[in-house]
């Protein structure tokens, strides 16, 4: 029987392990963490992550042939393939600090591999990684092997949260990196071998490990392109009554751009595409490449923008001042469907909002005040560290209230900001919001979801991201 071994139990080693044991009964899977609330997580019926179709999945193989432990040197030492699923943060001290991947991790675990590998075994990439950092990997364990042989790939993993179990289950390609030898091409087929059991074999793509490796940043850096691209334009719809909803459905009708990522919002977020922006332009300026550097930084400075104009666009509207003010917050998550809270949009601007003294009530159906108290008073990149290793107990905010109803955050509130996408927040009862909000009442729309029309019709003034603006804002100061 085919061993896997998986060292990391977060968002994407847990249901990614979670399918192929799915998928492939006749492979052993486990996947190990020094977390160990993460690992008794898994083992529950609470499991760590909220992700649709997960639970269901993990109920059907775990016990059977899909194991949480946190014998991590047990499983390692048993298993032919070991996927290395860790965290790779953006460094904050020393070489480097603010943009190069932090390899801490990724390097512990290798060493740990060497250490305990007693048998040939192939090491798999499959947290997002600098390129070439494969060479780095292969150094530290042939250095280590005791004659073992070790094979490295590239693995990269496209899903995204809220879907990650429909995109594992039907991913768009896998893509699988090794070296052009034999015992490396072996390796390439080993892996191939695994997704095969599910994914039709055109799906499945080949290349040398540099180029998988760049391509994972490649491929982020063009989604995130595209959401700054549309949020750059979000403003000059503003500027000018083009609605940016119309501008992006008749850009994307071209076949060659097409309809997907063209949403505008109040900005990007999650674990990895700042991060992994910020590593290209790293390795960029490694390479004596300003320009490309500084093509992609743009894109982060765009999206920095776009934050900080719907803090400005909330303040202004509001007389210039929030100080004292009760703002509802509606959504906390970074997009819909996942209680994932990593470099969300709404850390900026409830930071923003904060630093102009409002008083925040924020609900969102998937996050507990705990997380939310831990991200307004972390700092930046801290986030990204294993549980453990992080700040334990922060000094709560005291002028932010978290409330489990839509309607107990906005009783009695100046304005509402609706910052997560959540389909609850479409249906909410506008009027009756209305009707236990102060006057003027302010709706911003971060997401885009709301009617404004209606909503203007129940008596509020409304923002909403790229649209033609309310009368009342026409004459404010529009941008950071
Ligand atoms: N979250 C996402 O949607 C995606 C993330 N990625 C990449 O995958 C990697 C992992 O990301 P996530 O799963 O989101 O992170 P995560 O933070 O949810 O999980 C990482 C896990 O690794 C564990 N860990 C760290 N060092 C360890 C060690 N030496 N031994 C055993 N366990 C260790 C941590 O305790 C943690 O549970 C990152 O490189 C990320 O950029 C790639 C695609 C999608
Ligand atoms: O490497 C990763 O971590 C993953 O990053 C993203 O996935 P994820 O961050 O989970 O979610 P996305 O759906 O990409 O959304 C990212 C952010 O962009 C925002 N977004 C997305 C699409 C859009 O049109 N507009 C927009 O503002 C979302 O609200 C969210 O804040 C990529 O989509 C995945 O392919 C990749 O594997």
């Amino acid at each position: 029987m085919v061993k896997i071994c998986c060292i990391g139990a977060g968002y994407v080693g847990g249901p990614t392990m979670a399918v192929i044991a799915l998928k492939c009964p006749s492979i052993e899977v486990a996947v190990v963490d020094i977390s160990i609330p993460r690992i008794n997580a898994w083992n529950s019926d609470q499991l760590p992550i909220y992700e649709p179709g997960l639970e269901d999945v993990v109920k059907q193989c775990r016990g059977r042939n899909l194991f949480f432990s946190t014998d991590v040197e047990k499983h390692v030492s048993e298993a032919d393939i070991i996927f290395v699923s860790v965290n790779t943060p953006t460094k904050t001290q020393g070489l480097g600090a603010g943009k190069a991947a932090d390899l801490t991790y990724w390097e512990s675990a290798a060493r740990m591999i060497a250490d305990v590998s007693k048998s040939n075994k192939i090491v798999v990439e499959k947290s997002t990684v600098p390129v070439r950092t494969a060479e780095a990997i292969e150094k530290i364990l042939t250095h280590n092997s005791k004659g073992i042989n070790f094979q490295i790939l590239s693995n990269p993993e496209f899903l995204a949260e809220g879907t990650a179990i429909q995109d594992l289950l039907k991913p768009d390609r896998v893509l699988i990196g090794g070296r052009e030898t034999p015992n490396g091409q072996k390796a390439i087929q080993a892996l191939k071998d695994v997704y095969a059991h599910w994914v039709p074999e055109d799906r499945i793509i080949a290349t040398n490990l540099w180029s998988a490796e760049l391509s994972k940043l490649a491929a982020n850096a063009f989604l995130a392109q595209r959401i700054s691209s549309v949020n750059a334009m979000s403003a000059l719809c503003e500027a000018t009554g083009a609605d940016v909803t119309q501008v992006s459905h008749a850009v994307g009708k071209d076949s060659r751009i097409g309809p997907k990522f063209l949403s505008a919002s109040v900005g990007f977020g999650g674990s990895c595409f700042q991060k992994d922006i910020l590593n290209l332009v790293y390795i960029c300026e490694c390479n004596g490449l300003p320009e490309v550097a500084n093509y992609w930084k743009q894109v982060i400075k765009v999206n920095d923008y776009q934050k900080n104009r719907f803090v400005n666009r909330v303040v202004s509207s509001m007389f210039n001042t929030v100080s004292g003010k009760k703002i509802a917050i509606l959504g906390f998550a970074f997009k819909k469907d996942t209680g994932d809270t990593r470099e969300t949009p709404t850390i900026d601007v409830c930071k923003g909002l904060l630093g102009d003294k409002a008083r925040l009530s924020i609900y969102d159906p998937q996050v507990n005040e705990d997380q939310i108290q831990r991200d307004l008073s972390m700092n930046k990149f801290d986030w990204d560290h294993p549980l453990h290793l992080q700040p334990l107990s922060p000094t709560a905010v005291k002028q932010v209230n978290v409330v489990w109803d839509a309607y107990e955050a906005t009783k009695d509130a100046h304005g509402v900001c609706i910052l997560t996408e959540w389909d609850e927040f479409k249906t909410l009862d506008y009027q009756r919001i209305y009707d236990n909000m102060r006057k003027p009442a302010f709706v911003f729309d971060g997401r885009n979801i709301i009617n404004v029309d209606k909503l203007r019709e129940i008596g509020f003034i409304v923002y909403s991201i790229g649209k033609p603006l309310d009368p009342w804002l026409k004459d404010m100061p529009a941008v950071a």
